[in-house]
C-alpha cells in the first residue's frame, strides 16, 4: 500500500479541512470494475477531470479539460460513495495524479472504503491508496518513483511495439506486480497479437474491458 503524509498546505489532522478540499469532477457512478485483476467486483468509480497525457486512442477525452467539469467537495464525493454501499473505491480520470489525492483517500478509507487508482504514473504518487493500477504512456512517461508501488501494470496494446513497451515497464516493477495486455477498444487486429504472447510468455495475462461488453458505465 503506497501511503504519503507530507501534504503541501493541507492540514491532515483537520477532518473539516480535508472535506472541503475540491476536486474537478467529470463524474461519479457506482459500477462494475471491468478491468485488470478486480475484474467484476463492484466499485465506486470516481472520475476526475483534467489530463496532459493526450493518448489519441484514449476512450474518455471529455475528461481532458478540467475547466469544462464542476469542482465538488471531497465530502459530497465521500458521501455518495458510502452511501452507495460499494466496498472499494476506483479513482480515476483523467490524470487523477494531476490532483492532491491525500484528502480523497484519507476521508474515503475513514469511510470504510478501500482506494483503487488508475493511472498512467506520469505525475507524483499522493494519497493514501490500497490499489495502483498502473496504465504506461509513451505520450508521458511514467515517473520512476511510481514503479515500486505498482499491484498491476495494465498495458494497452495496439501494435508489436506496444508489446516490447510492456516489457520495459515490466521490468521496473516489483516481481509480484500483476502483469497485463489489454487489447486497445477499436483495434481488434491487436487480440491475435495478444492471445499469441501470452501464450508464449505466460507470465502475462490479457485484461478485456468487460463493462463495454455488458453496457455498464
Ligand atoms: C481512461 S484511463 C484514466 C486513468 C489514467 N489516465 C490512465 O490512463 O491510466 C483508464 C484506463 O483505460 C485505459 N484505456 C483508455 N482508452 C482505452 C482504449 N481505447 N482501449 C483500451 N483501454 C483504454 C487506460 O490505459 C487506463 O488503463
Ligand atoms: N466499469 C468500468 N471499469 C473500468 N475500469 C477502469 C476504468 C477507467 O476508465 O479507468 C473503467 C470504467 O470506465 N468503467
Ligand atoms: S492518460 Fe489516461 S485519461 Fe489521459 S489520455 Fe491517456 S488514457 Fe486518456
Ligand atoms: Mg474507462
Amino acid at each position: 500500500m503506497f501511503k504519503k503524509e507530507k501534504a503541501a498546505k493541507i492540514n491532515l489532522e483537520d477532518t473539516n479541512e480535508l472535506d472541503l478540499f475540491e476536486y474537478p469532477l467529470m463524474e461519479d457512478f457506482y459500477t462494475i470494475q471491468g478491468e485488470g485483476s478486480h475484474t467484476g467486483r463492484p466499485a465506486y468509480f470516481i472520475r476526475t477531470a483534467g489530463c496532459d497525457v493526450n493518448c489519441w486512442w484514449c476512450d474518455v477525452k471529455d475528461s481532458w479539460d478540467e475547466e469544462k467539469h464542476p469542482r465538488v467537495k471531497t465530502e459530497e464525493i465521500v458521501k455518495r460513495a458510502v452511501e452507495s454501499g460499494a466496498e472499494f473505491a476506483v479513482i480515476t480520470g483523467g490524470e487523477p495524479l494531476l490532483h492532491n489525492l491525500e484528502p480523497l483517500t484519507i476521508r474515503l478509507k475513514q469511510a470504510g472504503l478501500q482506494t483503487h487508482i488508475e493511472t498512467s504514473g506520469s505525475s507524483p504518487l499522493t494519497g493514501q491508496l490500497d490499489w495502483i493500477t498502473l496504465s504506461p504512456k509513451r505520450f508521458k512517461k511514467p515517473l520512476d518513483e511510481v514503479f515500486p508501488y505498482v499491484d498491476e501494470l495494465k498495458v494497452v496494446v495496439l501494435t508489436n511495439k506496444d508489446l516490447a513497451w510492456a516489457e520495459e515497464n515490466a521490468k521496473k516493477c516489483p516481481s509480484n506486480t500483476q502483469l497485463l495486455l489489454q487489447p486497445e477498444w477499436d483495434t481488434p487486429k491487436s487480440i491475435p497479437l495478444i492471445v499469441e504472447y501470452v501464450k508464449k510468455n505466460p507470465q502475462w495475462g490479457i485484461s478485456l474491458q468487460t463493462h463495454k461488453f455488458i453496457n455498464v458505465p
